[in-house]
């Protein structure tokens, strides 16, 4: 949903612009809404930005360790793939369950050479008698063996005039994937593809995982516009698609973007309106005379995590929590620097909340003719190109060209220099 929420005490310029976007057509599933601010914000002096910036691993690490899991909801197995699990899910019986074969052929029971009994199906009835040495039966992969079964002969190489059966038996026995009870997967473990599957082998039908969490984004600035052509003096608002792609990436779920025109009153409203557990604000994050985010969190008592990050582009970014326990990313507005914040202090607060440890970045040796100056960390898009990757040249905070065209995030910090290691942020 979106939603363009703008203050009534706009200039008359700014109330034509956006009778336009109230009038315009409704794509893309906008809402027009013109509610005033209500808050009462009397704003305090703009503040000194010469606050001390974070370490960008410390504001990651933040991220990370501020928030805990949102509460457990149990999920139906076919849809749990992308949540993290609460808690420990065991096997609910021996994996497998029985003897099994592991290859179509012969099952043989003691010396050859043997002679042929009958057939056994995987999922048709057990062969019913146990067998004497000598015997053997034709047996499909996943079928039950009859007991006395010593190997499976696979077609290709059995020989069923041969004295002994070879060493390798193509048997799997019962419980030597996990026994009845053994832990699967435990806390904290992303539903992949393949864990949801191994829990099907475990008999799971429902899974224990944490509510996604649920994001909020407010875009501010009255040059912003939501859909189409910007105007002169205006841009396209970035920050709806890709802030909304990387937030259900990241396993957690949008449920409004609003358009908010540079107004201190409406966005302490928004901050404290959505039912959201995350609002991100991209824009007024800055120190210019519309920059009111900072003071807007002031009045409203946020407790401020991390305010200013020593990184570039994406400096000034900040992560608050407000009284009510709501969580609030500011981005600023440029949008690489807004990329850059939303995966330096978002992402960790995103898996935080589901409960989920920050995936280990890949490193690889990295190419490029980049100035890495402490303490100032710099991430830089690059290519991946086999056993290293190169930077994409040219990369600039209000340009989102480089990034798209890389493949991750280098983070070039103090020491990188051509060629060495640095880690890398996928660029999903
Ligand atoms: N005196 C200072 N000026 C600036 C500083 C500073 O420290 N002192 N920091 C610069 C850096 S670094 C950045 S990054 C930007 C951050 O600006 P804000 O977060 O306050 O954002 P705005 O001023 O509203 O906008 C900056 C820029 O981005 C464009 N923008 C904003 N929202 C969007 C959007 N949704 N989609 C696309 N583009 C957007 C906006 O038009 C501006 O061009 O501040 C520097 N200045
Ligand atoms: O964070 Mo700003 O220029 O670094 O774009």
């Amino acid at each position: 949903m979106i939603v363009i929420h703008r203050s009534v005490s706009y200039r008359r310029a700014d109330r034509q612009h956006i009778d336009e976007k109230r009038h315009a057509p409704a794509g893309d599933g906008v809402r027009a809404a013109g509610t005033p601010g209500t808050a009462d914000v009397t704003l305090a002096p703009m503040p000194s930005i010469d606050r001390a910036a974070t370490p960008w691993r410390a504001a990651r690490r933040t991220a990370a360790e501020a928030a805990a899991a949102l509460p457990t909801e149990d999920v139906p197995l076919h849809r749990a793939v992308g949540r993290v699990l609460a808690a420990a899910v065991r096997a609910r019986a021996d994996l497998p369950g029985s003897d099994t074969a592991a290859m179509d052929g012969y099952a043989v029971a003691g010396a050859g050479p043997w002679r042929v009994l009958g057939r056994v199906l995987a999922g048709g009835p057990a062969w019913p008698h146990e067998l004497g040495a000598g015997q053997a039966v034709e047996i499909m992969t996943g079928a039950v063996v009859p007991g006395g079964t010593v190997a499976v002969l696979p077609y290709e190489t059995a020989d069923l005039t041969a004295a002994a059966a070879p060493a390798r038996t193509h048997i799997r026995r019962a419980g030597e994937d996990a026994r009845a009870g053994a832990e699967l997967a435990g806390p904290g473990r992303l539903i992949t593809p393949a864990v949801a599957g191994l829990l099907a082998q475990g008999g799971a039908d429902t899974v224990p995982v944490h509510r996604r969490p649920r994001v909020a984004l407010v875009v501010t600035g009255d040059e912003v516009v939501g859909a189409g052509v910007p105007g002169a003096g205006q841009v396209r608002d970035v920050f709806g698609p890709m802030v909304s792609a990387l937030v259900a990436a990241a396993g957690a779920t949008p449920v409004e973007r609003m358009l908010l025109g540079d107004d201190p009153g409406l966005l302490a409203d928004r901050l404290t309106g959505p039912d959201a557990d995350v609002v991100v604000v991209t824009g007024s994050s800055s120190a210019g005379a519309a920059d009111h985010l900072h003071r807007v969190l002031e009045k409203l008592g946020a407790r401020r995590l991390v305010d200013r990050v020593a990184c570039r582009p994406g400096g000034p970014q900040l992560l608050a929590v407000l009284p009510d326990g709501r969580w609030v990313a500011g981005l600023p507005g440029n949008p690489f620097a807004g990329l850059v914040a939303a995966v330096t202090v978002l992402e960790p607060l995103l898996y935080a909340l589901s409960g989920r440890p920050v995936p280990v970045a890949p490193r690889l040796p990295v190419r490029g003719d980049v100035v890495v100056a402490a303490p100032v960390t710099r991430l830089v898009p690059v290519r991946l190109a086999g056993d290293h990757a190169v930077v994409v040249p040219g990369s600039r905070p209000a340009s989102l060209a480089g990034a798209a065209a890389g493949d991750a995030l280098a983070v070039l910090e103090d020491g990188w220099a051509d060629g060495a290691p640095a880690d890398l942020i996928p660029l999903r």
